[in-house]
């Protein structure tokens, strides 16, 4: 370990929420504020609520928005991100609404994905381009230490949880043709969602440890004995298991903050050898904004 990396070991540990579908506040924290925060990338999707749980710093922000007004394809992912990074988010645990692409992942089963297969077309994947070009790893594109808390928290609050798993990210807001769900799953892929990319590919860049918790809410389309997915299944599956999913956050707060050790996953220094523009073609303007989510090595 080098005393760069040294150093973000004392970080104090911050933990950021990201809430899907169905989960647009949490309750508990002490000395809670929704706060504005502006980005160089422009609006995150709402306020973001700071607090704390059990003596830990938290910041909360609903993914659609309070009212869920932003559809999958317009979240400002590279605001939502930033924001997080300005108030000091050290980990941060993604909560998102899937539809199961495997027999056994039936509804109300909670997935800690590990692996990411990125269909979306129309988004922006990265802070970086053309001024200072960077090249970040995503052969693991979740934290695996953020997993392991999930997956342990969720064992013991006894839900339904599993270890692992491959969300394939589409763009919507339409829910997939027949064929492609069924070409998902000839993939291997094990749930279907909207947003974790590239969500979890710009936390890598901010050097942020990222992690979802996947709650299947349906069968998507393919399985001959459900419906096809619909927004009111969705929300029905979601009602049903708003309070495991608060519970689960409630509890995996406190635990990341109190725990946080070496991130063994290399989350927090993957700008280390990441840059690859020279000092000189580096253009001044890019470089000043970029040091918003990666000033521990521009600065
Ligand atoms: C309301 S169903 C489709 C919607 O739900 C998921 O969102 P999130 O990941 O934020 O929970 C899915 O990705 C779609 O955006
Ligand atoms: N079947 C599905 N497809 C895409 N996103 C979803 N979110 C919840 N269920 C979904």
């Amino acid at each position: 370990m080098s005393n760069n990396d040294a150093s973000l070991m004392s970080v104090k540990p911050v933990i950021g929420i990201i809430g899907g579908s169905g989960l647009y506040d949490i309750s508990g924290l002490t000395d809670q504020q929704w706060v504005t925060v502006e980005t160089p990338w422009g609006s995150p999707s709402d306020q973001l609520l700071t607090g704390n749980l059990n003596g830990v710093s938290c910041v909360f922000l609903p993914r659609h928005g309070r009212g869920h007004g932003i559809s999958p394809s317009e979240v400002n992912y590279h605001a939502n991100i930033a924001a997080m990074k300005k108030l000091g988010v050290t980990d941060i645990v993604s909560v998102s609404a899937v539809g199961s692409l495997k027999e056994e992942l039936a509804p109300g089963t909670f997935v800690v994905v590990d692996q990411v297969i990125d269909r979306t077309r129309l988004r922006n994947k990265s802070f970086f381009g053309t001024g200072l070009v960077a090249h970040v790893s995503l052969a693991d594109p979740f934290c695996q230490r953020i997993g392991q808390v999930l997956f342990e928290n969720a064992k013991t609050l006894g839900l339904s949880v599993v270890q692992g798993g491959t969300y394939l990210v589409m763009e919507g807001p339409q829910f997939s043709t027949r064929a492609e769900s069924n070409l998902y799953r000839s993939w291997g892929a094990s749930v279907i969602g909207m947003t974790n990319m590239p969500e979890a590919a710009l936390a890598r860049e901010a050097e942020i440890c990222y992690a979802t918790v996947a709650m299947v809410t349906d069968y998507d389309c393919w399985h001959e004995d459900h419906d096809a997915v619909s927004v009111e299944a969705v929300i029905k599956t979601l009602t049903a298991n708003a309070s495991n999913a608060r519970s689960l956050v409630s509890k995996v707060i406190p635990s990341l903050g109190h725990t946080r050790k070496e991130c063994y996953a290399g989350c927090c220094h993957a700008l280390n050898h990441a840059i690859i523009t020279a000092p000189h073609k580096r253009d001044p303007q890019i470089v000043e904004k970029l040091k918003w989510i990666a000033g521990r090595v521009l600065s």
